[in-house]
């Protein structure tokens, strides 16, 4: 893997931003290095698991069926996500299904080989804990937000969880049509364009092909914060 590729995998809030390159060749020599097409179904909610996936390249979307067969989304996955890693440490099903929104590569670990790496690398396994418990409070944020807010103010948090800076820009934007935002926020995609286009009109944001822009994150987190 070069060094640029590392940097992407190594980014502050990655499990893999303690390690060396030497480390990096032993996970590689470790694992199965896989290919995929964009709509390849890399992890499937309810099979079996022993391995886990190191996202190399490309994005993927993590979500759940519901009884009726609605698409419930989780959480979008980019480079330097592992997914895969609680069937592998519980030894249950798959929690949920991901699919990958674009080509790209991953490495694929088996248990043994994530157990032998974890005990040789006390740092690695710690991140690896983290990462679990990061997962675990953003669940129970989104129950919250799900218990607790109405429509408007939980569209809100979860616009200000998937909100990437735009270092040239001074605003923020949200890669995700609308279509997919209410498969996230488990809403129509009527009723979150009329709630965009209302946030529009008071210039909160701007609507743009395929993503949204926050123009006002201030005024976000104030309407994120209206419980009721
Ligand atoms: N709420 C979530 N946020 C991010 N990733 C998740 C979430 N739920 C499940 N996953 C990932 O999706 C994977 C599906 O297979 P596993 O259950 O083995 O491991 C799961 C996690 O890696």
């Amino acid at each position: 893997m070069d060094h640029a590729r590392l940097a992407e995998l190594q980014g502050p809030d990655s499990i893999f931003s303690g390690l060396s390159v030497e480390d990096w060749a032993e996970i590689a020599s470790r694992s199965v290095q896989i290919s995929f097409v964009k709509g390849k179904e890399l992890l499937v909610q309810g099979d079996p698991g022993d391995m886990m996936l190191i996202l190399t390249e490309g994005t993927a979307r993590v979500s759940m069926l519901t009884a009726g067969g609605r698409e419930i989304v989780l959480a979008y996955a980019e480079p330097g996500a592992v997914l895969g890693e609680i069937a592998l440490l519980d030894g249950g099903e798959r929690t949920a299904s991901v699919t990958a929104t674009s080509a790209g590569s991953a490495l694929q670990l088996g248990r043994n080989a994530l157990k032998d790496f974890a005990a040789s690398h006390p740092e690695f396994t710690w991140s690896l804990m983290q990462q679990l418990a990061r997962r675990l409070r953003t669940a129970d944020q989104t129950i919250e937000s799900d218990r607790a807010y109405a429509s408007g103010p939980r569209l809100a948090r979860y616009l200000k969880r998937l909100i990437r800076k735009d270092s040239a820009e001074k605003s923020h934007r949200v890669e995700l049509s609308q279509t997919e935002l209410g498969n996230f926020a488990g809403m129509s995609r009527e009723h979150i364009n009329r709630q965009l286009k209302s946030w529009e009109e008071s210039g909160v944001i701007s609507l743009e092909q395929g993503r949204v822009r926050v123009l006002d994150a201030e005024m976000l987190e104030d309407i994120s914060e209206c419980e009721g």
